[in-house]
């Protein structure tokens, strides 16, 4: 259809503007998800989440997307079970979107491309001392993805957007002082689950992915607030942040698991 016809599209922006591939990748992100060839797995639990909206520290802009980080010292807002064999520590999430609501996800499903996706980026606490020793390793970090679809108005993202003007460019950030993301969680718990990498550099292949199988419905406001964002410094000539994903990649030798029959 159209929609993937845009794919092609390479984003304008530096970092996406050639498909990012790293010589010798096997299990690199994003990637399309073949519902019918993915596998029902009857040994993967539920996922438990318990997010401490009290661990939230500042939103900033870092100049490819806006992101809410957390205080991860502790094992206050923590994901385990599902695929993970440990626990693992929130330490930030942000957004990935379009120019318009055409495409924007960095997944997709049966080609299906969505007009946002939610990463939440936890670390593995148990095996490693640091987020950034665990993003060098294979079982570092586990990102759950939630796609974002035009429909009815979010209660929960409205607290985000009226904070996106005051970090409009780059490297902006301000004081975030509870916000509790599951929020931005569909009620459904069916997920599906894939071993992959960064979706920016450094790319690494560190990355146990959790893709919720239902998107959540966010209005046209609040995504047009997200394509108000630049990816400039105050004083430089003006670049709307958007289109920030990378291009599909390829699946290779990895099967994907569902949650669900
Ligand atoms: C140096 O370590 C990094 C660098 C960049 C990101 C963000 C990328 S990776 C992803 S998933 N989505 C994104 O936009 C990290 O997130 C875990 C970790
Ligand atoms: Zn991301």
């Amino acid at each position: 259809g159209t929609c993937c016809s845009y794919r092609l599209r390479d984003a304008l922006h530096p970092l996406w503007q050639s498909p990012l591939s790293i010589p010798g990748g096997t299990r690199q992100s994003p990637i399309d998800i073949q519902w019918r060839d993915s596998i029902f797995d009857p040994y993967l639990r539920p996922l438990k989440i318990s997010y401490d909206p009290d661990t939230c520290l500042h939103i900033w802009n870092n100049g490819y997307s806006f992101l809410v980080e957390f205080e991860d010292s502790m094992d206050k807002s923590i994901i385990m079970g599902g695929p993970l064999e440990n626990q693992y520590r929130l330490k930030q999430f942000h957004f990935h979107w379009g120019a318009i609501n055409e495409w924007g996800s960095e997944h997709t499903i049966d080609s299906r491309v969505y007009p946002a996706e939610l990463h939440l980026v936890h670390w593995n606490a148990v095996k490693y001392e640091s987020f950034e020793e665990a993003v060098m390793e294979g079982n570092g970090l586990a990102v759950i993805g939630v796609f974002l679809k035009l429909g009815a108005y979010h209660e929960g993202l409205q607290k985000l957007v009226d904070a996106l003007p005051a970090v409009k460019h780059k490297d902006e950030i301000v004081e975030f002082d509870t916000f509790d993301p599951s929020c931005l969680l569909p009620s459904c718990p069916d997920y599906w689950t894939y071993a992959g990498s960064l979706t920016t550099p450094p790319l690494t292949e560190s990355v146990t992915w959790i893709i919720k199988k239902k998107a959540i419905e966010v209005d046209e406001n609040q995504l047009e607030a997200f394509r108000m964002l630049l990816f400039t410094s105050p004083g430089e000539e003006e670049k709307r942040m958007v289109d920030n994903f990378r291009p599909l990649q390829p699946l290779m030798n990895r099967t994907v698991r569902s949650s669900f029959q």
